[in-house]
């Protein structure tokens, strides 16, 4: 999908980590959320997600992180409702997780960091036609991030994490199909924190409505042993390095206020 071929174009190492001169650059994520400095707001509403599993299309390595690609040449998937006026499509999803399990997450709260982090990237096509337009806007994408912590198998998980050994190297790619991501949400997707960002990698772009999730999701050890035995390397290089530690540090918050839909 579109989204996923630009995805390629803005791949980084994480060497690119530093302050890059990003336009404006007054609205950056990841951000540490600070609780007892988020707003309450009672307009916000629950989420409502529509995900067709049908609509999975593939899982690659892009050098940084591996996506699971949707089809989003229609209103198949769909994520409305929470912050956003609009609805939007379903693209892809990720995630960013450290060496240990001690770090990992992009945003933390209070401070604390978690040992994943998944992101659910989705475009405005009530407003635009195509992700690349989208992603150019300050209204333009919306991302769910929600925590991993490490505790007990996640069953749904599964047959993600058996599917990576098939694509350990950059630029690797396998049809991967009947996937729900629905099945990656927290039991709770009512209490979630909101902010306006930016997307976390190369063109760091602040056009994403960030909903991050109250409540984590557990998968296991082992499974997240899978995340760290994919490669930032392609199969060509001669030095091959683990794909570890993709995630950005928490930018400033200049002024921003984070809004909750709980008390
Ligand atoms: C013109 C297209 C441009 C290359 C963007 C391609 C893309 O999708 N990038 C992307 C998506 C999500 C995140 S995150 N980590 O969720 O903030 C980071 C980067
Ligand atoms: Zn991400």
């Amino acid at each position: 999908t579109a989204c996923s071929s630009k995805y390629v174009l803005s791949q980084m190492h994480p060497m690119w980590q530093g302050p890059l001169a990003v336009p404006g650059g007054d609205r950056q994520s990841p951000i540490d959320i600070v609780v007892r400095k988020s707003v309450f707001d009672s307009e916000l509403k629950p989420l409502v997600t529509d995900y067709d599993p049908d609509t999975c299309q593939q899982i690659w390595n892009n050098g940084y992180s591996f996506l699971v690609e949707y089809d989003d040449t229609t209103d198949k998937s769909t994520l409305k409702g929470g912050p956003l006026q609009d609805k939007f499509r379903l693209c892809q999803f990720h995630f960013h997780w450290g060496e240990s399990n001690a770090w990992g997450s992009e945003h933390t709260v209070d401070r604390r960091l978690f040992p994943a982090e998944l992101h659910l990237v989705h475009w405005n096509s009530d407003k635009y036609s195509l992700f690349e337009e989208a992603v150019m806007e300050d209204n333009g994408l919306a991302v769910i991030g929600v925590f991993l912590k490490v505790g007990k198998r996640h069953e749904g998980l599964q047959k993600l994490v058996d599917a990576l050994p098939t694509i350990r190297h950059k630029d690797s790619v396998v049809e991967f199909t009947r996937f729900d991501p629905a099945c990656l949400l927290p039991t709770n997707t009512d209490d979630y924190w909101t902010y306006h960002g930016s997307l976390t990698t190369p063109p760091l772009t602040e056009s994403v409505s960030w909903i991050v999730m109250k409540q984590h999701i557990e998968v296991s050890h082992d499974q997240l042993a899978v995340f760290r035995s994919l490669l930032f390397t392609s199969a060509e290089e001669e030095v091959q390095k683990s794909m570890v530690n993709n995630f950005r540090v928490q930018q400033p918050l200049r002024g921003r206020t984070v809004r909750s839909s709980f008390t």
